[in-house]
Parts: C-alpha cells; structure tokens; sequence
C-alpha cells in the first residue's frame, strides 16, 4: 500500500450562521508540492486555512496529515504534528537581530529560552544561520529586525516557520504589500526551500502572476465550493473559474500574452 498524502481534506464544511463559507471540500497535498487556493473575495480561502490549522472546527468532514486524524486539533496540536503557517502580517520581535528571531523561534521549539546575553545567545545558533541561509537572509543576521526591509521582514518570517521543522506550511497570502519585484523573489526563495526539505506548501494569494508562476497546483473556491482544482493552464481554461471571476479580471491578466476568449480591454 502506498504512504497516504501528506495532507488530506475530506467533506470539509464551516457555516458561519446561514453562509456555506466552507462546502464540503474535499483535496490533497503531497509532500514538496507547492497548491495554491485561490477565489474572489469571501470564497472561504481563510476558513479553509483556519479548518486545516485546527483553530476551527469543521461542522463536518476530516483533516489528516500523514494519514494522522488533526482535525479541530487547535493550532498548538496541529503545530506540533508538522502544519506550520505565516500570516498576512509577519510577526518578528523588532528589537532583537534577525538570528535572535530565528534563535528565539528554535529554541522556543525545544523548550529552551533564548537569551540574548551569556551562555544562552549562542542557543540553536548554528541552525539559525542554517534557517537563515535557506530564507536568503545570511548576510542581514545580525541586523536588527526593526531596520529590515518590508520584503525581508518576510524572508525572516519564512526562516522563524522552518524553524518549527514545518512539514506543511500553510502560507496566508505570502506577497501581500510587497512590491512586484520583491514578490517573485519571495516566491522563488519558499518554493526552492520547500522543494529542498519536501515541505507541502498550500498558500493564498490574490497576486495571480505568484499563483500561476510558482503554484505546481491550483485550488479555485467559490462561494464555499471548491470548483476546480489541476494545473495552472488547465484552471486557468476552466469555464466555471472564468466565470467565478468575470468582473474581477485578475485571472486574467495573470498570463503571459492574450488567450482566445479573453474579455477585450478597450
Ligand atoms: N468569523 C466569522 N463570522 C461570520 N462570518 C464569517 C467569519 N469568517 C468568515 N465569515 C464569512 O464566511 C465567508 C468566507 O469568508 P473567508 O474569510 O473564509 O473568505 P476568503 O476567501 O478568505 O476571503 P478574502 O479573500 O476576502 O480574505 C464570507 O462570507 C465571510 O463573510
């Protein structure tokens, strides 16, 4: 028999009073396989994080990872059974060095205290300047993280999750307020690192040029359904996603060149 995916959805579904955000979803993610889940506005993409990390229960339907039933585990359960996340607003402790932050997280993870004086600074700190060179942030470790740069404060946000040995990270809109360029930097650097410790990442975003860039596999919720799921060309050529997202046009203008049957821009 073979190993069972590395995450498993199946029949999830959360209401929220009378709205489906949620609609019996059911999906897999393998291990060093980089899914995507995107939808217009309200589609149920951060519920569907939020069932997945076990800070929700779902009304129905299973989580596993690795074949091990986390559903509804709460966060600190689901942490320490491997689903690490990063959020839309990174969180790093500004007055410490960007190795401190990394240090601090590790040691955090081993039950240690991380103390940026005597014996105890030099806590993990070979695996923080590991974490470090992976994120792309080697030569900034013994900046303060308050001076860092909006693209690299989420380099560092990258190397505080690894340090929790993450074997899924759940990335919640990974390039929000960056800058174009910033963004296909910071995609490369997670999807390079994921691929190099076999990390399944499932990430939200609303930048369609990052999804259909770097995303092996995308999901597409709709109003609590999900409606497609496959390749990027093939969700792309999806009538029902195109439709999804007829008025918001982000689909598609995140391509390169004019496909047949694109609405026409006057
Ligand atoms: N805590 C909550 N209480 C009540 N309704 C909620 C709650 N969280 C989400 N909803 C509703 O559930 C639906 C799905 O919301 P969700 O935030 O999961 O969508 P989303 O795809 O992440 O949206 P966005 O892209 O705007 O962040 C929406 O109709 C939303 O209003």
């Amino acid at each position: 028999m073979s190993a069972p995916p590395l995450l498993t959805a199946t029949g999830l579904a959360r209401a929220w009073g009378g709205v489906r955000a949620v609609d019996d979803v059911s999906f897999s993610v393998a291990a060093g396989e980089i899914v995507a889940l995107i939808g217009p506005n309200g589609a149920g993409k951060s519920t569907c994080f939020n069932l997945i990390n076990g800070q929700l229960q779902p009304d129905a339907g299973r989580v596993l990872l690795s074949g091990r039933d986390i559903t509804g585990a709460g966060p600190a359960r689901a942490f320490r059974a491997g689903v690490g996340r990063t959020f839309q607003i990174a969180a790093t402790f500004a007055s410490m060095t960007v190795r401190e932050n990394v240090q601090t997280a590790l040691a955090a993870g081993r039950g240690q205290i991380m103390r940026p004086w005597g014996a105890g600074r030099n806590v993990a700190r070979d695996d923080a300047m590991r974490l470090l060179a992976l994120s792309g942030m080697a030569a900034q470790a013994e900046r303060p993280a308050a001076e860092l740069a909006y693209g690299d404060v989420k380099r560092l946000e990258l190397a505080i999750a690894l340090a929790g040995a993450p074997r899924l990270l759940l990335m919640d809109e990974p390039t929000a307020g960056m800058a174009p360029a910033d963004r296909a930097d910071l995609m490369r650097t997670a999807v390079a690192v994921a691929r190099k410790q076999n990390i399944g990442v499932l990430f939200t975003e609303h930048d369609m040029d990052a999804v259909f860039a770097h995303a092996d596999r995308i999901l597409v919720l709709d109003r609590g359904r999900l409606i497609a799921s496959g390749a990027p060309a093939d969700v792309r050529d999806n009538a029902a996603v195109r439709a999804a997202y007829l008025g918001d046009g982000v689909l598609f203008a995140a391509t390169s060149g004019p496909h047949p049957g694109d609405p026409k821009s006057s």
